[in-house]
């Protein structure tokens, strides 16, 4: 069985040295898609549930959520983008250090193994657009190959 439940957060990203108009800085209002595989729970108060959307959600705020919202990401590895990140830090502003590219590929997979280490995560979505996803899938979770 799974469960399936939605996230929003805004952030400010840029993507240094890309070819394109992600050079600049900019943001997203990023959708998040997690699912959650498992049995049903037998007895007991959560009698029927894969896993309580309550306790998702508080796992997935405290873990994500709240650390990205309203926060500049900002690649550790990008001098441009951590010169950024230091400014707006000696204004009190919120920043994200991320030891990558910013993109949707790698916040996925990012997102994917920290909820990971607490919750039987099947499978995540990040949008970065509307009409743009990255996806991030447990390899136990995968119905068909590798294709
Ligand atoms: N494979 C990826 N490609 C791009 C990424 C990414 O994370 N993975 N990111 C960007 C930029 O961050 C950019 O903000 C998004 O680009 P784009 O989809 O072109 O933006 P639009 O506002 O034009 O999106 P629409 O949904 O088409 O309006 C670039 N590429
Ligand atoms: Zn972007």
């Amino acid at each position: 069985m799974k469960i399936v439940k939605h996230f929003s957060f805004d952030s400010a990203h840029l993507l240094d040295c890309h070819d394109g108009k992600c050079q600049n800085l900019h943001g997203h209002t990023y959708q998040l898609e997690v699912e959650v595989q498992g049995p049903l729970i037998k007895s007991g108060p959560k009698a029927g549930m894969v896993l309580d959307f309550a306790d998702l959600k508080q796992a997935v705020k405290q873990q994500i959520v709240d650390h990205l919202d309203h926060a500049f990401i900002y690649d550790v590895h990008s001098e441009k983008e951590s010169t950024i990140a230091q400014l707006l830090q000696s204004w009190q502003m919120k920043t994200f250090a991320f030891k990558g590219r910013t993109t949707a590929e790698m916040l996925s997979q990012f997102i994917f193994d920290q909820l990971s280490t607490k919750l039987p995560i099947s499978r995540i979505r990040l949008y970065e657009t509307p009409s743009s996803y990255a996806e991030c899938n447990s390899p136990s979770s995968k119905e068909t190959s590798d294709d």
